[in-house]
């Protein structure tokens, strides 16, 4: 590359000495420039090129080509057409035959070396994979400490785990070590290669900041880009119409016609002042502005709610393992993309328009060499912007990181403040916060002192240019031009200068915004591992008959979590689901509820398999207690209406005084208008979980699932909650999960769940009989019982009276056993 533009240089030097030296004819004015011109576009290429660090292979064969075909005219003009006195053209002649030879040479060896070049980077690529694949730990892993929650967890980010190759707009699917790799894909972070591939994922974005099929916001649009042409024509209008009031004046004051009554001077001011009036805040820009708030503020809104919309309908695997505080951060700084579009219409296009304006307007009323300065610190300008831009995005891109750590330990320990405090984790958590805080401080500070390096490096290109410029056109006034042209360049050095600063500043701004968008993208890029089948009907249900066939799952495809599990619950059954706990229960409850597909295997509600029908069908017939049931910090009467929002306040009384809590809530100072604080912390676990009741009895489906729905309350209230529950489940097929084995023995069915498989099924009597798992856990939970009787363990130290009757193993008295104690319940 250097070697083509040598000769380049060369003869723009040549040139100099040409026209330095009165013994030679001085060459044209032309091939100074080209000359000037050529040199400077070869220089930045030099540049662009040593920047780039990835594969241009594409980019090097069209420019080579473009090379052959432009120096061949170059130098078949040369030959035809330049006058030179013979040494210089005869200089010009060979510096052209040796570029043109040079760059034959140079494309023959470039390819050679970028063959070799590709071939290295494949080959390194595929033995840093089969290292990790190989497992675990490699030598070649240069293990990065990563701080995750708390101060012990430690996790590794190996440099080379990460997939170099640009994946286009491949969509991601959500799981836990997905979450992880995409904070460190580079994929997806800012390259300094390939910025197409880049820049396309953006294109996310289009349908959201472009008014497709509205035509009011594309007319708005339309009328804001008419301002924006009549800003430009006025740009150059008005420095032009001031040194005509110069030169008015000046020719005036020369001539003596100012005094009398002749005041020809007044229209050129006056239409000076009309210039000035429309190009000022009060002119065009105003009418853009109005034209474009809505447009903007219609953007915003439908960023807004679209991200919204889609995390909402982000399958379960996303929200199980998203972290919030680092979502909500990259959500907020995403935003910053809508401001996007305003910056390309109303910043970039118009000051390069502005900009080639004024070039072309000094190139051809001004002076050619003005043009060539214009140019030269235009180039230098920008080569020096974007060597910085890479620098600061880094930067940027490094400072966000650790703001997303910072929100992220002070929301996850703000919102579980209470486990902080029952460890007296406060200075703990402090601690870590400042140390976050502090790094954050310190990314900051090193941005912006950046931002100022680089600042301070354009004013100073800007200013030598403009000290370049004076300089010539100082010297074409004392030669013979109109000192109004001093006052024409200069004005127009501001639409230059402006222009400048604007694009460059542009640059950065695209970049940071981009770089806040990034995690953005990916949120809006993945895909819901749950989505209606493109033919889904509404699930047709009959009498509520739930049949399991074969069903394998796992949540990562590595570890099974239930395994060929089948079992049918004819309509109206009880099925209860006991078992160790991490058995895979609870799993299949939220298979059924569809929050999860299935491995293999199929669930079918009266013979559709609900993969095939709607999901808002499916879950409509569904009525869900579960064993975490949470609350919106709002009134318990909206709490309870949730399940049923056109339901009267009478039906959500009914529901309550169902799940016998009514009584409770009528305690409360506010009664059903109080407010339960965020997720129902300011009411007690078993009044939270008697209006989860509540809210499904109200739901009224067709199916009921009780995921441990008692296990918050006292034995009293369990009794209430317990005949609440019969009405709940009369006449519905129900799914029972519970650890306290007294409370599922009148279950029609009960499948004891061991290490992802049925082991056992029958009724409590069959199970017991059996003298298996079941029966085991039962006389386990019986001698648990007796001890804590004999003991006295129980409630406030004495062995509560209903416990005297509890039942030996061989005579199953669960009737009598259902009034545990709180403090009986069991776990195994
Ligand atoms: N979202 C998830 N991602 C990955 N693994 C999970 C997820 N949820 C549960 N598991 C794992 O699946 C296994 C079964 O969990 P499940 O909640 O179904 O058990 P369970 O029998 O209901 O337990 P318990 O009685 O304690 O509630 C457990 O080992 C658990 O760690």
């Amino acid at each position: 590359m250097a070697f083509t533009e040598s000769p380049f240089v060369a003869e723009a030097v040549c040139s100099l000495v040409a026209s330095l030296n009165s013994n030679t004819q001085s060459p044209s004015q032309n091939a100074i420039i080209g000359s000037a011109l050529s040199s400077m576009a070869w220089f930045v290429l030099v540049a662009g090129f040593a920047d780039a660090s990835t594969s241009t292979r594409n980019l090097l064969t069209g420019l080579w080509v473009l090379s052959i075909i432009m120096e061949c005219c170059i130098l078949g003009l040369t030959m035809a057409f330049d006058n030179q006195s013979g040494e210089i053209r005869h200089t010009r002649l060979a510096l052209g035959i040796v570029r043109l030879c040079g760059l034959l040479v140079l494309i023959c060896l470039g390819f050679c070396l970028l063959s070799l070049r590709e071939s290295h980077v494949l080959r390194t690529e595929e033995s840093q994979r089969l290292l990790i694949n190989s497992g675990g730990t490699s030598e070649g892993l240069e293990a990065q400490e990563v701080s995750e929650y708390g101060s012990t967890g430690q996790s590794y980010e190996p440099e080379s785990f990460v997939d170099n190759g640009v994946e286009g707009d491949a969509e991601t699917h959500d799981s836990d070590d997905e979450d992880d790799e995409d904070d460190k894909d580079p994929v997806d972070r800012l390259p300094k290669g390939n910025w197409w591939s880049y820049v396309k994922k953006f294109s996310i974005f289009v349908p959201m900041l472009w008014p497709r099929g509205q035509k009011t916001y594309q007319l708005r649009i339309l009328g804001c880009f008419l301002c924006l042409l009549a800003v430009r024509l006025l740009n150059i209008l008005q420095p032009r119409q001031t040194g005509i009031v110069i030169d008015t004046l000046t020719k005036g004051a020369n001539q003596g016609f100012l005094n009398g009554s002749s005041w020809p001077w007044i229209k050129p001011i006056a239409l000076l002042a009309l210039y000035s009036w429309l190009n000022s805040s009060s002119g065009f820009p105003f009418i853009q502005a109005y034209l474009w708030i809505p447009v903007e503020n219609r953007n915003l809104q439908r960023l807004h709610m679209l991200t919204y919309n889609h995390i909402m309908e982000l399958s379960s695997d996303f929200h199980d393992s998203k972290q919030s505080g680092k979502l909500w951060y990259s959500i907020w700084n995403g935003y910053s993309v809508n401001s996007f579009l305003e910056l390309v219409l109303f910043q970039i296009l118009p000051v390069v328009f502005d900009f080639v304006l004024a070039a072309v307007y000094i190139y051809f009323a001004l002076h050619p060499y003005l043009a060539l300065i214009v140019f030269g610190t235009s180039i230098s300008y920008f080569w020096s912007t974007t060597a910085m831009t890479s620098r600061l995005t880094s930067l940027r891109r490094q400072e966000r990181e650790v703001d997303k750590s910072e929100y992220e330990i002070m929301t996850e320990t703000m919102s579980n403040w209470r486990t902080v405090s029952y460890f007296n984790r406060v200075p703990h958590e402090e601690s870590r916060y400042s140390s976050a805080a502090w790094k954050a401080k310190e990314a900051s500070m090193l941005l912006q002192l950046w931002v100022h390096i680089e600042q301070a490096a354009k004013a100073t290109i800007i200013e030598l240019g403009v000290l370049s410029m004076l300089i010539v056109a100082g010297y074409r006034v004392i030669h013979g031009a109109p000192v109004g042209d001093v006052v024409v360049l200069l004005q127009l050095w501001n639409q230059i200068a402006y222009p400048l600063s604007v694009i460059a500043e542009s640059f950065t701004r695209i970049a940071s915004d981009l770089v806040d968008a990034e995690d953005l993208v990916k949120v809006l890029q993945k895909k819901s591992n749950i989505q209606d089948d493109r033919d889904a009907k509404p699930l047709d249900l009959q009498r509520g008959e739930v049949e399991f066939e074969s069903v394998n799952f796992s949540y990562d495809g590595k570890r099974d979590i239930l395994n060929d599990v089948s079992f049918r619950a004819t309509p109206g059954q009880t099925v209860a689901l006991v078992g160790e706990t991490g058995g895979g229960k609870s799993t299949i409850l939220k298979l059924l509820f569809r929050f999860y597909d299935v491995t293999s295997g199929s669930i079918k509600i009266d013979g559709q398999d609900i993969r095939r029908v709607t999901m808002k069908s499916l879950r409509d017939a569904i009525g869900n207690v579960p064993q975490d049931a949470t609350l919106f910090n709002d009134t318990v009467l909206n709490n309870v209406k949730y399940a049923k929002l056109d339901a009267t306040d009478e039906e959500v009384i009914e529901a309550c005084k169902a799940a016998a809590i009514h009584d409770k809530i009528m305690s409360f100072s506010k009664r059903y208008q109080s407010k339960v604080g965020e997720g129902g912390t300011k009411i007690s676990g078993g009044e939270l979980q008697r209006i989860a009741i509540a809210r499904a009895i109200l739901q009224n489906p067709q199916i009921v699932l009780l995921d441990e729905a008692t296990s918050s309350v006292d034995t009293e209230t369990e009794a209430h909650i317990q005949q609440s529950l019969k009405r709940l489940t009369s006449g519905r097929t129900t799914f029972v999960i519970a650890h306290r084995l007294s409370t599922i023995v009148n279950a029609d069915l009960i499948l004891v769940v061991r290490k992802a498989e049925i082991v056992e099924r029958g009724t409590h009597q069959e199970l017991m009989e059996m003298q298996g798992q079941y029966y085991s856990l039962w006389t386990k939970q019986t001698l648990l019982g007796t001890e804590t009787r004999e003991t006295g363990s129980g409630k406030g130290g004495q062995a509560p009276d209903h416990l005297n009757d509890l039942p030996g193993p061989d005579t199953f008295k669960p009737k009598q056993f259902t009034k545990g104690s709180r403090s009986m319940t069991w776990r195994y």
